[in-house]
């Protein structure tokens, strides 16, 4: 007999409960499983009922693969689930937080970040739907994104991946879901999760909640505030997040005055579930749940106790699988666990995976292959750097302005680390989960090939990464272009106490700014230390991350395009005035949020 969970006319509720009436304990833990791909093989897949796989960072079926390579691995996978008894599908997720990022040739937007200083939601939608055919051409159909974190301290190395310090802006963009995920129905039911097809992927809100509070900005540390603050703060991403249907809430490695998040029952379960109604799943952060004890893994049952009791539903291990499976099976078996709690991750898991059509389409095909870094994406992410970049200033005085610059000049020197390496212009969680330096990590347009194509074929293009003093004296430049900034990072490679641009940035801005006219570019995730050079700088932009599309640059800066970027974050003069946010008693920035100088169009 045709069982009715395998029939797509039956309601979903229908299919759900016929679903898991059949499943066996084993099975349904095994539904609870997301373990990495390097060891997802089809029989780990096939023997322990295993739900769900991710790739970590930079985790890729060899480098450099094709679309099609990353189609045959996962589809190679999802046969093994394929193959059990009940024929569950398994659900493959990536980071994709700035375009496809881990994958050669894809997209890369900016960062969050600059995604804010745009101001546009409409614009951040249509990267979400542009992103999500990327992701579907690698046969992937679900993404750890968008993070809806509010970041409090700009010394937080997560901070880059938060839209803004204004929970407003975090708010607008969660649009950002109708492009991953899909429009969805006006009369769709609040709360449930809703995927649009096969060229949208579920999403995940991250990372619950308050992540982007911690004290001094410490990834993964402690966020003391008080419950109004942490709601009408941190809280608002997830409130327009499960109006749009978000599809999964990754819990924080963080804590709320000194409570893991990851074994918070009261915001987790009473608050998110039974407030909110939030009936997507709750998937734990790598390791998340060994890491409610310090050392983390000291008392594994604990974690697990702590964790799934506290509601979440996945557990993103991701290599312990038999460990957790044994474990998890005793504590239910023993009743420490109910079935009950077990059964509602389940239906939390399945009722995603049918929403989003992964029961009659658990396979890909090639035919979205050429989706990976196509023009009209790179276009868009072109538009978005031109958005996200922030003028901070245009002329020693008013009445003389350097930008827009001119196409036609006779010589010009572009300096600085940053002006020529795709690496640094991208930033971290690029190809690589701490990102990398140099220009064959994908396909995109560094600032001095941006450059060299907009200037007049008669201009003559000095470039000198660290220029010294002497040659700098000695020619004569109409203006410099410095390039300088943050090296990539991520996570908590990033947190940084003095905010400070490394060296030999300030040198070479001061070096170039002190012998010609300079405009002064930052590539960097957060307002850094800048004061002391302003002075002898005759323009400064801060770009953010702005991924591959360095043309976005060049479109602003020789003034086809306006400047109409707004800071997403304060600027402060110092970093001894941190943590510092608009609003604050004292608020004494060097650039306000949402300051940002226009040019006037040629
Ligand atoms: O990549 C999967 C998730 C990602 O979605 C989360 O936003 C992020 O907090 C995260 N950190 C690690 C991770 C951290 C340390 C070592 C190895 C991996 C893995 N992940």
């Amino acid at each position: 007999e045709h069982p009715k969970y395998k029939d797509p006319t039956k309601p979903l509720n229908v299919r759900i409960k016929d679903l898991l009436g059949r499943m066996t304990l084993e099975e349904k833990i095994g539904q609870m499983v997301q373990i990495e791909r390097v060891n997802a093989s089809a029989d780990v897949m096939k023997n322990y009922f295993i739900g769900s796989v991710l790739s970590g960072g930079g985790s890729g079926p060899s480098k450099n693969a094709s679309a099609k390579d990353w189609v045959d691995m996962v589809n190679e996978i999802q046969k093994g689930a394929l193959s059990t008894r009940l024929g569950i599908p398994m659900i493959y997720g990536i980071d994709a937080v700035h375009g496809h990022n881990n994958v050669y040739n894809a997209t890369i937007f900016p960062h969050n970040v600059g995604l804010g200083a745009t101001r546009d939601p409409q614009l951040v939608k249509n990267i979400g739907s542009a992103t999500a055919l990327e992701i579907r051409a690698t046969g992937i159909p679900y993404a750890f994104a968008p993070c809806v974190a509010v970041c409090k301290d700009p010394r937080w190395g997560r901070c880059y991946e938060s839209y803004s310090e204004d929970p407003k802006i975090v708010q607008e963009m969660t649009e950002i879901i109708l492009g991953l995920q899909g429009e969805i129905p006006p009369d769709s039911p609040k709360g449930v999760p809703y995927v649009g097809g096969k060229d949208k992927v579920a999403g995940c809100a991250k990372h619950f909640v308050g992540d982007g509070g911690t004290t001094k900005g410490i990834n993964e540390n402690d966020t003391v505030i008080d419950r109004h603050s942490l709601l009408s703060i941190h809280m608002r991403g997830y409130y327009p997040s499960i109006i749009k249907g978000i599809a999964t809430v990754m819990a924080s490695y963080s804590s709320w005055n000194g409570e893991k998040m990851h074994a918070h029952k009261e915001l987790l379960t009473d608050f998110l579930k039974n407030t909110l109604n939030f009936r997507g799943f709750v998937i734990s952060d790598w390791q998340g749940i060994d890491r409610i004890t310090s050392p983390p893994h000291a008392n594994y049952t604990y974690s697990i106790i702590a964790s799934v009791t506290a509601g979440v539903d996945m557990i993103m291990l991701p290599y312990n699988y038999i460990e957790f499976i044994e474990d998890l099976t005793y504590l239910v078996k023993t009743n420490i666990i109910p079935m009950s709690r077990i059964d509602d991750a389940v239906k939390r898991i399945l009722r995603v995976k049918f929403v989003m059509g992964l029961f009659e389409n658990p396979l890909a095909d090639y035919s979205l292959v050429n989706e990976i870094g196509k023009k009209e994406h790179r276009e868009l992410a072109r538009e978005a750097v031109r958005k996200s970049l922030v003028l901070l200033k245009n002329g020693k005085s008013t009445s003389t302005p350097l930008l827009p610059l001119p196409k036609n000049a006779q010589k010009i020197l572009v300096a600085g680390s940053h002006a020529n390496n795709l690496g640094y212009q991208c930033g971290g969680w690029t190809i690589e989960w701490q990102g990398a330096s140099g220009n064959n990590l994908t396909s995109g347009t560094t600032v001095l090939d941006a450059i060299k194509e907009t200037v007049d074929p008669k201009t003559e293009v000095t470039f000198e990464e660290e220029p010294n003093k002497a040659s700098l004296q000695s020619h004569e430049f109409s203006y410099g272009i410095v390039v300088v900034g943050e090296y990539p990072y991520a996570e908590t490679n990033g947190d940084s106490l003095n905010l400070t641009i490394p060296d030999p940035g300030p040198s070479t801005i001061t070096d170039v700014c002190g012998a010609m006219k300079c405009v002064v570019i930052i590539f960097s995730g957060r307002p850094v230390v800048i004061e002391p050079y302003i002075s002898s700088m005759d323009a400064l932009v801060a770009a953010w991350l702005p991924g591959t599309e360095g043309k976005g640059i060049t479109d602003v800066l020789f003034g086809d395009y306006d400047f109409i970027g707004k800071l997403p974050q304060t600027w402060f003069k110092t970093v001894d005035q941190l943590p510092m946010n608009f609003g604050d008693p004292n608020y004494d920035p060097l650039f306000s949020l949402g300051y940002g100088l226009t040019t006037e169009p040629i």
